[in-house]
């Protein structure tokens, strides 16, 4: 089981607010998408779940316990913003990369039968193919299913993705959201994923929390996809930001 609950989180870089007052609660094996503006604190927020950053006030409860013991059990999977293309230059082949999600926070491997988990990754996320081959050869979304197999060797609960599929075509983004569909289906892994390609993202996340600084939307993605798409329109198409 693993519920995320956020109670009242508030931060701010410096003198500049950038989340106010968040609440809500992430149930065990949901696939939730964050959505909003550029700007509006969707990545701040996901590295205050991952435990990288402090709320200035609030908390956040994995399983009712803090997020530091959470971290330290490792059931954590975080996924950072144009992480692929950063390591892209990094001289390692796919199976070293993910190879490298069985390092705990102390630095030694996390488990045994390293081969074998590593192998099922790839097989996994249908990267087996490339295994040899140096990450900086690959395409952007071929890159972004190694950095998925890495967080998923680590046998997280909770999966945290800011833009898998940023810089990535539309079909390979479709390919991404649906990969991280079935592993929500068939892991049952608890999925928080920032994400602007809503249209993808609504197919396969039941929920929907849109983020302005503040949480202006929790609930069911159809609902917002129907209910809210004035305001869609209103941020996608002319950058608008309240
Ligand atoms: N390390 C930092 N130091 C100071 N300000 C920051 C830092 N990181 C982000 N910010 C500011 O905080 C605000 C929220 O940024 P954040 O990256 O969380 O937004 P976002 O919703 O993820 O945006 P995007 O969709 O463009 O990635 C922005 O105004 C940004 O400039």
């Amino acid at each position: 089981m693993t519920e995320i609950t956020l109670n009242n989180i508030t931060f701010g870089y410096n003198a500049e607010m950038v989340l106010n007052n968040i609440s809500l609660t992430v149930k065990q094996g949901e696939f939730v998408v964050a959505v909003g503006p550029n700007g509006a604190g969707k990545s701040t927020l996901l590295k205050i779940i991952a435990g990288l950053i402090e709320p200035s006030a609030g908390q956040v409860l994995i399983d009712n316990q803090s997020i530091r013991t959470a971290a330290r059990q490792g059931i954590i999977g975080y996924v950072p913003q144009h992480y692929a293309q950063n390591t892209a230059a990094f001289p390692a082949t796919v199976e070293e990369v993910v190879a490298l999600g069985l390092v705990n926070a102390n630095g030694n491997l996390k488990a045994k039968g390293t081969k074998h988990i590593i192998k099922h990754m790839m097989e996994m996320v249908g990267i087996e193919k490339l295994k040899g081959r140096r990450i900086g050869e690959l395409s952007g979304g071929q890159q972004q299913r190694v950095m998925v197999a890495r967080a998923l060797a680590g046998n997280p609960r909770l999966l945290l993705l800011d833009e898998p599929t940023s810089g990535i075509d539309y079909a390979a983004s479709a390919r991404i959201h649906e990969l991280l569909g079935q592993l929500n289906t068939t892991l049952g892994i608890t999925i928080i994923m920032v994400s602007h390609d809503i249209e993808n993202a609504i197919r396969f996340a039941a929920k929907v929390a849109c983020i302005n600084r503040s949480l202006c939307f929790f609930g069911d993605s159809q609902e917002f996809h129907s209910t809210h798409a004035s305001m869609r329109h209103l941020w996608y198409y002319s950058g608008y930001t309240s």
